[in-house]
């Protein structure tokens, strides 16, 4: 059981003689590693912050530790502050996050590589620690809830949403500004949101996006199957 957030453990393996800390305030990392022993490859990749779940699988961890299927996920909203959230909750000493955004849900290839590829994905926890992940797409894509309850129905659903027209904002910037990055044209915000007429354009993905109730909906028909979401929690 880690007891305190400043709870530190040690452990130099025979083979590469790395010395590693849980460091549960460590912003990337599961573990953070230094000192004695440490290859090449392992000293660039933390350079460059590259915290790539392929690159952890070949990082030491500690011998009572597996990697877990998560029991808490948080499943949107895009923009809505999902990754502060993911990495607030990170802070706590007895949970542990996946880094990256896995997409198993929402991603047909990666649903077809089956829930033990889902796990492998996921950081080494102690037994007594939650494992979490965060993909905002869960939210909005329509085979996700089924899947996950299929995995686990008693798993915790975390949903944060924003003010839907901020939302949509930040949504529309950020696309805007992946397109500037290729040098391909950038609509204007009116252009994409608006019809001439000046009604809203709901096919517009980001629209879409901020109409919460459209896949809330969807959502609640599993409330009854999700034994721990509770009407506070699925808000
Ligand atoms: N604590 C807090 N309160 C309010 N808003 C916050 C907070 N933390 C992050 N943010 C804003 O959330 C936006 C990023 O959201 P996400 O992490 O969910 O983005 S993403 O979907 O993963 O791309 C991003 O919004 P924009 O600034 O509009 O881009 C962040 O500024």
């Amino acid at each position: 059981m880690i007891r305190s957030i400043d709870f530190e453990l040690r452990m130099r393996t025979k083979r590469s003689k790395t010395f590693c800390r849980y460091d549960s305030t460590a912003n990337n990392e599961e573990f953070s590693t230094e000192k004695v022993g440490r290859d090449k490859r392992e000293d660039s990749a933390i350079k460059s912050g590259y915290t790539s779940n392929k690159y952890h699988q070949k990082r030491p961890h500690f011998s009572k530790t597996h990697r877990r299927l998560p029991q808490c996920i948080i499943i949107g909203v895009r923009k809505g502050g999902t990754r502060a959230l993911l990495e607030f909750l990170n802070i706590h000493p007895a949970v542990q996050k996946a880094s990256d955004e896995v997409h198993f849900f929402d991603d047909d290839s990666k649903y077809e590589m089956g829930l033990e590829w889902y796990r492998r994905q996921m950081p080494y926890s102690f037994p007594e620690q939650v494992t979490i992940e965060k993909s905002p797409a869960y939210f909005v894509t329509e085979s996700t809830p089924y899947r996950i309850h299929a995995m686990n129905s008693s798993v915790k659903l975390i949903l944060i949403v924003r003010d839907p027209v901020t939302r949509l904002i930040s949504d529309y910037a950020q696309l805007a500004e992946n397109k500037a990055k290729k040098e391909r044209r950038v609509a204007s915000f009116e252009e994409v949101v608006l019809f001439p007429d000046g009604s809203v354009n709901t096919n517009y993905k980001p629209v879409r996006t901020s109409i919460y109730s459209l896949y809330y909906t969807r959502w609640i028909q599993h409330v009854d199957k999700y034994a721990t979401l509770d009407e506070n929690g699925s808000r």
